[in-house]
């Protein structure tokens, strides 16, 4: 029974903090447990513990856990490993690896409940402030309160900051029960208030309702939803929503039939994974090539825990991952399935879930928090068997019995969270939460990323390929246009070559479809008086503002600071203003001109804030009620969709110039995927791609569909300048409001930094958009040998901020970050 207890505060601070056990609570508390604690006099948080031990603290007066939340704890091992290993990879807290992992309902903060001490006794006239008084006043009238309910009666600002101060001194208690945002969802349901073998009953209801006609309606409606005269079958439950769609009456209705007494309305909890009522599909038959993969596959966990499947678009990577995921399960085990978007999740979810049926459980980024709550529970609750799909985050659920862990798209730069931090790599963790479990990994991508391929052909992983296409389609063709020339002879419209527009027309007349690609949002990227070259630019940040036709407002794409489009120009007073380059939007707009006759719909972040807004566009594409499909990186990840014969990539120009190491690897992806969404399901498909540089070396590497030849040329360039696979980066950002001094602090700060790692400091530099939100930010890049330990990385850097802290005050003032292995 220990006395204290080392917890875990979602913040970024370094360490744990110790707290008392209360005598009454040495039962209940335990590692992973969830606990309410006063922190530096002024917050409550829901913490968690990490350990238990009877030594107790020196040198200051340790608080007491104000609440333990939970009769159990609410993580599983190894999950706190997990995080362990996150927090030193990434460096940074283990506070804020908690933060990320538990989603937020499951982190009670003012949905506390408090009620007064009785015992409680002023020890000191004026101990009690006056606001003190009024919140205890409230307590003690009320009984038991939320904290979030007398920051609504009072007015008072830091409600949380009262009440923990009233907690420290004794005036207040938590109350045990604590509310969590989490709440159970409920659906109506109707049914008769009658034994089923009641004939009687039911007749006089008929006579009843003779004179009710709508009622009648909803009677006779209720009969057959429910199958209530089948006597061999069981009576369906029937749901209001179901019952007032039938019978084409309203609730009042049906209040009215109620009081009658003919019907009975009660909720009914339902589970959020609801099970499917139709049978579940058998898993798809393998082809040939499929079937030697899946084998390999087998062959290669024997020997190793991670594989590559490295399989040409379409090949049916996914087919291949449902034959081992229903493995997994028969031998009883989880499976986790990582996808890098939601985008993604549409059509897998559909295809899976017709396969696993109520095993299925789906984890992305736009769900409620609640349905977050949810999954963590049922996990919590169960071990059994299941098939976990989600985005990055899903690393972090409580998974018993992990057994196999699938990575689609391994490549994808989505994995990545750039911030806050954790900054972590989805994939990367994934892999190593399937070591802590002894899983299997199976990595798949049809362009795999340059480090994972590298460490495949050298034997670290296994390596399984795939290269003809399901159905032996071929890969698609694909036909460069010389921008540069074709707008000499006058054969471009706009942004589309007259060659584009040909295919799209021949494509369009024999019913199939178009998928045009623009990796940038918005109408145009800017806009220009073109009397006196004024730009528009953003008040917070070094960037154009981009022009969205829509709401004609100039936006910036990284603080959202939005004006209205003017007249005329501000410098000159001139009505000057022109709309230089294209977006989605404007593609959009200029591809209705040319085929007008044709419905198209766009999928960009601006057209997918709401949830189901994928759902709707994939599926309006999926059944040929739009052809034309305009798009951003979105449509190149993974979609399947049968009709598509050509792909445009209107300017890869944007993708090939980026001056970054990693921007080769990231255009041939790109375009590579996207040009695998042609040509799929039918006959060969074609990929016409725009560029004024057709000579690029990239650019030929996707016209002859080469990975190899790509990766060899790019891993040359790795080698020659130094960076991964062949070492690690690590980038540190300098932020500040002062831009002449965050340069200076980040200039003296170099120094220590090259002090300690010598050649391996790059920097300090701005980067290409040098001001956000008003920060000015400065960026100093580490290159750091791969077997270098990141654990004392993290310690030898901590050690020269310490430094740098003490010789320059002004390094209190500045936000400093690491980010490892950026992309
Ligand atoms: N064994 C199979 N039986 C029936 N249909 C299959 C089979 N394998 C693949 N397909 C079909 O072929 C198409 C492509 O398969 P899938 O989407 O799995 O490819 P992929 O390798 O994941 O491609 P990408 O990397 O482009 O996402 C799908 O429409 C799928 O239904
Ligand atoms: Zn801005």
């Amino acid at each position: 029974m220990s006395q204290y207890a080392e917890v875990l505060l979602p913040l970024a601070i370094q360490g744990t903090y110790t707290y008392q056990v209360p005598a009454a609570m040495t039962h209940g508390v335990a590692v992973g447990s969830r606990v309410l604690v006063p922190f530096g006099r002024r917050k409550m948080y829901t913490a968690i513990v990490v350990m238990l031990h009877d030594h107790k603290p020196q040198g200051y007066q340790v608080k007491e856990i104000a609440s333990l939340l939970d009769a159990r704890p609410i993580l599983r091992h190894p999950q706190l490993k997990l995080w362990e290993w996150i927090a030193d990879y990434y460096l940074c807290s283990m506070g804020e690896v908690y933060r990320a992992a538990v989603p937020s309902g499951l982190k009670v903060e003012s949905e506390t409940f408090v009620s007064v001490n009785p015992d409680y006794e002023e020890e000191s006239p004026g101990q009690l402030r006056d606001r003190d008084k009024v919140v205890l006043d409230m307590a003690k009238t009320r009984g038991r309160v939320q904290i979030d309910e007398i920051a609504r009666a009072t007015g008072f600002g830091n409600v949380v900051n009262q009440v923990s101060h009233l907690l420290d001194l004794g005036a207040i208690r938590v109350s045990e029960r604590v509310v969590d945002n989490y709440r159970p969802r409920t659906e109506k349901c109707v049914r008769l208030a009658i034994a089923r073998n009641d004939e009687a009953s039911l007749h006089r209801f008929f006579d009843e309702l003779k004179r009710a006609k709508k009622q009648e309606q909803l009677l006779l409606a209720y009969l057959d939803l429910s199958r209530w005269l089948q006597r061999g079958q069981e009576v369906k439950e029937v749901t209001q929503a179901a019952l007032l769609e039938r019978a084409g009456v309203t609730q009042p209705v049906l209040a009215a039939a109620a009081q009658r007494g003919v019907f009975e309305l009660y909720k009914r909890e339902i589970n959020r994974f609801a099970e499917l009522g139709n049978k579940l599909q058998s898993l798809p038959v393998l082809s040939q090539d499929q079937q030697r993969a899946y084998h390999e596959i087998h062959q290669c966990f024997k020997q190793q825990a991670i594989t590559l499947l490295h399989g040409v678009t379409s090949s049916g990577k996914t087919s291949i991952y449902m034959h081992l995921i229903a493995d997994a399960l028969r031998q009883g085990r989880q499976v986790l399935y990582l996808v890098p978007e939601i985008a993604l999740t549409t059509q897998l979810t559909h295809r899976l879930r017709a396969v696993f049926g109520d095993k299925l459980l789906i984890y992305h980024s736009k769900f409620s928090d609640n349905e977050r709550v949810d999954i963590w529970k049922r996990l919590l609750d169960k071990a059994e068997p299941c098939v976990v799909i989600g985005v990055r985050s899903s690393v972090f659920l409580p998974y018993a019995n992990l057994g196999l862990v699938i990575v689609d798209e391994e490549h994808d730069t989505s994995y990545k969270q750039q911030d806050p931090a954790p900054r972590y790599n989805g994939r990367n963790v994934a892999m190593i939460l399937a070591m802590m479990h002894g899983a299997k990994i199976l990595l798949g991508s049809a362009t795999p990323s340059i480090e994972v391929y590298h460490r495949a052909l050298e034997g670290s992983y296994g390596l399984v390929r795939l290269t003809t296409r399901y159905g032996d389609i071929k890969m698609p063709l694909v036909q460069i246009i010389d921008t540069k020339k074709a707008r000499k002879k006058h054969e471009m419209n706009g942004m589309f070559s007259l060659e584009l527009i040909k295919e799209c027309r021949r494509a369009l007349e024999a019913g199939e479809q178009v998928i045009l690609f623009q990796n940038r949002r918005g109408y145009a990227p800017m806009v220009r008086c073109k009397e006196c070259g004024w730009v528009p630019t953003c008040r917070n940040c070094d960037v154009s503002l981009t022009y969205h036709k829509l709401t004609r407002s100039l936006t910036c794409h990284y603080c959202g600071y939005t004006i209205g489009l003017p007249d005329l120009c501000p410098a000159c007073g001139l009505p000057g203003i022109e709309i230089v380059g294209y977006g989605t939007e404007r593609i959009e707009d200029d591809i209705d001109q040319v085929f007008p006759d044709e419905k198209i719909s766009r999928m960009d972040l601006d057209t997918t804030r709401n949830k189901n807004s994928y759902d709707r566009i994939i599926d309006d594409f999926s059944s040929h009620r739009t052809n034309i499909l305009v798009g951003t990186q979105m449509v190149t990840k993974g979609l399947d969709f049968d009709g598509v014969s050509i792909v445009g990539i209107l300017n890869a120009d944007t993708m090939i110039s980026f001056p970054d190491f990693r921007s080769g690897e990231r255009a041939f992806d790109m375009m590579e995927q996207v040009a695998g969404r042609s040509g799929r399901a039918h006959k060969q498909g074609k990929v016409i791609i725009q560029t004024s540089n057709p000579s690029h070396p990239v650019v030929d590497y996707v016209t002859r569909h080469d990975y190899e030849g790509f990766y060899r040329h790019e891993l040359g360039e790795r080698e020659k300048f130094g960076f991964p696979p062949y070492t690690r980066i690590i980038n540190i950002y300098l932020k500040h409001r002062d831009d002449a001094m965050v340069g200076e602090v980040a200039v003296r700060y170099s120094g220590l930094l090259r002090q300690v790692f010598g050649q391996r400091v790059l920097g300090p530099e701005a980067p290409m958009v040098a001001r956000v939100q008003n920060f000015y930010i400065r960026q100093i890049m580490l290159k750091m040998e791969l077997e270098a330990s990141m654990v004392k990385v993290k310690k030898i850097l901590r050690g020269i901020y310490e430094r740098m802290v003490s010789i320059d005050s002004r390094m209190k003032s500045t936000i400093l970050y690491y980010d490892v292995d950026p992309m």
